[in-house]
């Protein structure tokens, strides 16, 4: 089985029928995989306005990532619970902390109690949101080591890369049959983080020992992930159909406007678990998964995390919530969830009533 490419265009320029039709879908694959492939989203206008985006996103990222290392953690990211801003070097973020599997194999999110797996990631990233975020501002490179660098990542392509998060929110409320703004009515202050992300060559033996992946598997924290990936490959989405713990690879296929969108850890409190976050790892890509001697190329990805307002709350909506399908979450506020998670990945919980708790947006 494999994740097909849906074409999106329809969202914006269809009839009101084919709009639906295309919610329906999009939302019936979500429910498969919790994952679904689109192409033609939008991102821009015209396909060639797309295409050279995508094309200076990379090439930006190339650029930041062989910035002197110095450079880099000069604008470290605080390894704490708060929203990650900044560059986070290889090893920092541990995503096997965050998911484990429990004792029917099923993936779960980690609880407080639970004994964290001593599991590296071999990927470095840099993590930003817009300018102005009044609690948690982006340490920025300078525009003389940088040129343009801060200007076009936040004020181009974040703001493409939202809209296109709040149409496929939008098909999915209308795939629920929620009222339209459900979700996308908590996302004002527009706090979405942008990642450009970079893994190193790595030898295939160093994958052998188990210890160490590209990314562990996890599940994302915020509403949905859109993840652009190169052409390398070596991303997985947990097979939900097989019974022995399969993984479907996510084929790079060269079609120039796919992006890759993933329900994240926000959508399943809100929906009561109706929706299901893609549990996804990074590892060998297809073609050297078997092989004894060879070395993965470097890897560039790109993620959108959209995510809630800060104090939205985001416990189950009251539809989702039946005698068959008893409340299974909380009523936290997204920045509750979100620094629960962040303080997972670094073994930095929050403390009930610290500052980020209380923050203001
Ligand atoms: O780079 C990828 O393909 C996946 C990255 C990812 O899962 C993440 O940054 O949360
Ligand atoms: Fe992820």
């Amino acid at each position: 089985m494999s994740i097909p490419i849906i074409d999106f265009s329809a969202f914006r320029n269809g009839t009101e029928e084919e709009r639906r039709e295309l919610a329906y879908r999009v939302t019936d694959e979500f429910k498969t995989h919790g994952a679904a492939r689109l192409k033609n989203h939008g991102i821009s206008g015209e396909i060639f306005l797309y295409l050279k985006a995508i094309k200076k996103v990379y090439e930006l990222s190339d650029k930041f990532f062989k910035l002197p290392q110095a450079e880099k953690e000069a604008i470290a990211n605080v390894r704490d619970h708060n929203p990650q801003r900044g560059y986070s070097y290889v090893g920092s973020e541990a995503t096997s902390k965050v998911t484990k599997k429990d004792e029917e194999g099923e993936f779960q999110i980690c609880e407080d109690d639970d004994v964290a797996q001593d599991l590296e990631d071999v990927k470095e990233h840099f993590d930003f949101t817009r300018d102005g975020d009044p609690d948690f501002p982006t340490p920025w490179p300078s525009e003389a080591s940088l040129p343009g660098f801060h200007g076009w990542m936040e004020g181009v392509f974040l703001p493409k890369c939202q809209q296109v998060a709040r149409d496929v929110l939008t098909a999915i409320e209308i795939g629920l049959g929620v009222a339209e703004g459900t979700f996308t009515s908590c996302m004002e202050s527009r706090v979405d983080e942008l990642r450009i992300q970079h893994y190193p060559p790595l030898s295939t033996e160093t994958l052998k020992t188990g210890k160490i992946k590209r990314c562990h598997p996890h599940t994302d924290f915020g509403f949905i992930t859109l993840l652009f990936q190169d052409a390398t490959g070596g991303l997985e989405i947990e097979d939900r159909a097989s019974a022995n713990g399969a993984w479907l690879p996510v084929i790079p296929t060269g079609e120039p406007t796919e992006v890759g969108v993933y329900i994240s850890d926000t959508l399943v409190h809100k929906t009561n678990g109706y929706l299901r976050a893609a549990v996804h790892q990074v590892t060998a890509p297809v073609s050297l998964k078997d092989k004894e001697e060879g070395v993965l190329p470097e890897r560039y990805t790109i993620a959108l995390f959209a995510k809630a307002d800060r104090h939205a709350h985001i416990g189950p909506l009251p539809q989702f919530v039946t005698p068959d399908t008893p409340r299974r979450y909380p009523d936290l506020t997204a920045l509750e969830l979100h620094n629960k998670r962040v303080g997972q990945l670094y073994d930095a919980r929050p403390k009930v009533g610290s500052a980020a708790v209380t923050a203001s947006a």
